[in-house]
Formats: structure tokens, C-alpha cells, sequence
């Protein structure tokens, strides 16, 4: 696989592929109107406008709120153990915690779908990506065939998850600028853009981040309500299954190697124990990055990249051109599984991530990208990062993980294929003992 194009075509010559095929109809479809769909410049002004809500500093704000989530999640666990019940679908617990803790970030609703099996969020978040037939001819039509999508009448969501999402930022808004509640999330950011069209910027910046630079007349832009319930929109959707994926796959992969666990778990003590629970405490968990980014590697939530070519591009150093118009995929998943780049894909290898952020320093090109690369990479990646090591190591100071089927113990995992993005195939059962 040619890692140096895809390199050039995320990074290098961004300026020809700046752009995702998902189709833009702000106005018969206002939810279109979010950073993960829109295009050219009105893409850039929103990207600079959103960065400054995804700093560290932002993050440090947010992480009480997401802790509190997880507690939920670990005392539910202690109740059910207390109550001799110790084995817990995977999937679905994590998705259920990961629903508290981005509805709560980015609508600012307290929500408990891990006791409350009927939480509103929780069922139109699942309403959203469960495979029916409409959902999969909905997706196949937005990713790959996106012409098709005003002709067919198709929207970004199900009429029923739009309703929802779209009337409770309606009343959240409402609510925030009658009472002036304020509460350190995304949608106090969002309202921030709304009403003055720009974030300040932060006093401290860690180690890699760079304060965003507005021109002067891009700054003062202010978002409007369907513009506000986009965004909230994509960072929840963006985060859903995404996230528990994430987390899930990575216990997974703990539970089936308990030496690694074991080391985790020491790791999490020793640093706990000496610095206490907090934001730069989690951040210093360094063993337990490695586990996630091999995790990434093994199982990248997004599997498959697409990109439009907005510009004729000349391939270097061959005739060949790629035409204006023309989508492409980038596979994600089959370049982290290639043996000539990483060795022994199927293992699971932390150690390659301690002396390299890409799992091998020695690879040409991209082959290492579960959250994109260049200047349209994940914008959640960092608190994507901060959830599910928060999550991971709550419950791993409490509690050891190990699966209960045999099967997933022995045998690589099958991806359900009419998932997007990608999912264990089985609902793996996990057996929760404490320490
Ligand atoms: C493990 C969790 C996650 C993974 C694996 C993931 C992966 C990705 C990938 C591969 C992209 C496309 C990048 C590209 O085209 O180069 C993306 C874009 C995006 N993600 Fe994530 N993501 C995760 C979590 C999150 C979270 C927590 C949020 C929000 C809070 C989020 C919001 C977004 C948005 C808004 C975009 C569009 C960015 C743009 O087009 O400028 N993601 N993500």
C-alpha cells in the first residue's frame, strides 16, 4: 500500500483533498451544517472557530464531569457484584456510561442511561447507527454515494433522532440564556459562540498546542441555533460508538492478556497513590497509552477514511491524475494490519508505542492514523484520549476484567459487518472481580 500518497493526500497536499464526501444541505437539512460534513472555507472558519473548545485547558475544565460519570459506572458495577451478579454485557455498559458522559459534555444534561434502560439520549443515539435497512441505505448513500442524497430525500439522521436532538438544544439554549446558567461543557462554548462568534483563548497550552489565530472578520461570525445544534449533534454522534468501541476493545484486549493488565494495574497504583486522581494524573498513565494506542492499531473505530479531491492532482513522480470530484478511501484498518509495517499485526503489542507515537518509527509514509492526520484530524482526539483512559483506569484501580467465552479468549475477534464504525460482531460477556 503507497503510505507516502496517503501521507501527501492527508497532510502533505491537504489543499487538494481538504474535504469528506458527506453531503451539505444546511438548509433543508440543517444538522448537515456540522464541521465533520462541511467543505472549503466555510469548513476552515468553523474549524478555527471549534478548536479553541478542545484544548487541554478546555479538557481540565471538563474532566470532574466526566469522573462523576465514571463513578456511576463503577458503583453500578460495586452494587451488582455486592448483589452476586458479576458478568456484564461489554459493549452495552460502555456505550450506556459513554452516553452519560457525552450528553452531559455536550448538552449539558445529567443523564443515568446506565440505570434508566429507556434514557431518551441513549435510545436515539442507538436509533442512529443501528443496522436496519433504511439506516444502511442511509449511510451507504452519505459516505459513498453522496449525489444521491438530495434526489432520494435521504437526511443526515432518522426524521424521529433529528426531532429529538434538534428540539432539545432548542430548549437547553433557552433554558441557559433566560436563567444565565453557566457550567464548564461544549454547550456553554457553543453558546459562547452564538452570542459573541468567538472562544477566548487559553493561558496555558501544553506541549504540542498551538493558540488559534482569527482574522478579524471571521472572529466576529456568530453561530446560529441550527448551527449550535449541528455541532452538538456531530460531537455526540462523533463520540457514541466511537468511544465505547474504544474502551470496550481495549478491555477486551486486557482481559485476554492479564500479564499486561497486571501491569496496568500497577502502573495506575503506583501513580494514583502518589499524585491523586486528576486531569494531569490520568494524562501521566503512560503504560496504559501504549495499551490504547495498540488498541487503535488492532481496532481503529474508523476503519476507513474518505476524502473528496477538490482540485485536479498529479500524482509525483507518475503521469497519472486524480480528477477533481473523485472520492477516495483511505483504509485505515488494512495499512494497521499490514505485516510488512507492523509485525505480528494480530498480536497485541503495547512495547511498540513506548519509543514511537506511531508504532514504528522506521515506516514510510502514513501508517499509523486512527484519528485522521493533518489539519482535518479528529478534533475530539485529545478528549477521546482523557475518556477512555479515565474510564480504564477508575474501574482497573477497582476491579480485574476477564472474559467468560472461552472463544474470545483464544480466536481473533469478528467485526460485525453491518456496523459502521467498527464493533465486535458477538456481545462479549465480561466477568468483573474486585481487587
Ligand atoms: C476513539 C474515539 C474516536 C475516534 C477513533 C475518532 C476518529 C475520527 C476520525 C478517523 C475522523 C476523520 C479524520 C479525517 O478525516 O482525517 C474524525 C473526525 C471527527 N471527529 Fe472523531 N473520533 C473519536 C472521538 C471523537 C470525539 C470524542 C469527538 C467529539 C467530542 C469527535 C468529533 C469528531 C469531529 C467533529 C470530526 C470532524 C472533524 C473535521 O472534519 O474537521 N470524535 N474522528
Amino acid at each position: 500500500m503507497d503510505t507516502e500518497l496517503i501521507n501527501r493526500i492527508i497532510v502533505q497536499d491537504f489543499g487538494s483533498f481538504h474535504d469528506h464526501t458527506v453531503p451539505v444541505d444546511e438548509e433543508k437539512d440543517p444538522l448537515t451544517g456540522q464541521l465533520f460534513a462541511l467543505k472549503g472555507q466555510k469548513w476552515r472558519n468553523l474549524r478555527i472557530k471549534l478548536s479553541p473548545a478542545f484544548t487541554s485547558g478546555k479538557l481540565k475544565m471538563m474532566f470532574p464531569i466526566i469522573r462523576s460519570c465514571v463513578d456511576v459506572l463503577t458503583e453500578y458495577i460495586d452494587k451488582n457484584i455486592k448483589n452476586g451478579q458479576s458478568v456484564f454485557s461489554s459493549k452495552d455498559l460502555f456505550l450506556r456510561s459513554n452516553t452519560n458522559v457525552i450528553s452531559s459534555i455536550a448538552f449539558g444534561i445529567d443523564n443515568d442511561c446506565i440505570n434508566d434502560p429507556n434514557n431518551q439520549f441513549y435510545i436515539n443515539g442507538k436509533n442512529f447507527f443501528v443496522p436496519t435497512l433504511r439506516n444502511s441505505i442511509r449511510q451507504l448513500v452519505f459516505m459513498f454515494i453522496p449525489s444521491l442524497a438530495s434526489p432520494l430525500n435521504i437526511k443526515f439522521a432518522p426524521k424521529d433522532v433529528d426531532t429529538f436532538f434538534r428540539n432539545s438544544v432548542k430548549e437547553i439554549v433557552d433554558y441557559r440564556e433566560k436563567t444565565n446558567y453557566r457550567r464548564n461543557d461544549f454547550m456553554d462554548l457553543l453558546l459562547q459562540l452564538k452570542n459573541q462568534g468567538f472562544l477566548p483563548a487559553d493561558n496555558e497550552l501544553e506541549e504540542g498546542e498551538k493558540q488559534v489565530e482569527y482574522d478579524e472578520k471571521t472572529k466576529l461570525i456568530k453561530l446560529n441555533l441550527n448551527e449550535v445544534a449541528a455541532q452538538a449533534f456531530v460531537f455526540f454522534l462523533g463520540s457514541f460508538e466511537t468511544l465505547s468501541s474504544t474502551i470496550n476493545f481495549l478491555l477486551i484486549e486486557l482481559a485476554r492478556n492479564k500479564n499486561i493488565q497486571k501491569k496496568v494495574q500497577e502502573e495506575i497504583d503506583q501513580v494514583f497513590s502518589t499524585q491523586g486522581v486528576s486531569y494531569d494524573s490520568v494524562k501521566n498513565l503512560k503504560y496504559l497509552e501504549c495499551c490504547l494506542n495498540e488498541s487503535l492499531r488492532k481496532y481503529p473505530a474508523v476503519p476507513l477514511i474518505t476524502r473528496e479531491c477538490t482540485k485536479d492532482y498529479k500524482i509525483p513522480g507518475t503521469d497519472l491524475i486524480i480528477t477533481k470530484g473523485t472520492d477516495i478511501s483511505l483504509p485505515v484498518f488494512s495499512i494497521q494490519h499490514d505485516p510488512e509495517i507492523f509485525d505480528k499485526p494480530s498480536e497485541f503489542i503495547p512495547e511498540r508505542f513506548l519509543d514511537s507515537p506511531t508504532g514504528n518509527s522506521a515506516a514510510n509514509g502514513l501508517c499509523y492514523f486512527p484519528f485522521g492526520d493533518g489539519p482535518r484530524h479528529c478534533i475530539g482526539m485529545r478528549m477521546a484520549r482523557v475518556n477512555v483512559k479515565t474510564t480504564i483506569s477508575a474501574l482497573l484501580s477497582k476491579f480485574t476484567v476477564d472474559l467468560v467465552d472461552e472463544k474470545h479468549i483464544k480466536k481473533e475477534l469478528e467485526f460485525d459487518r453491518k456496523m459502521f464504525p467498527l464493533t465486535p460482531a458477538d456481545d462479549i460477556k465480561i466477568k468483573i472481580t474486585p481487587r
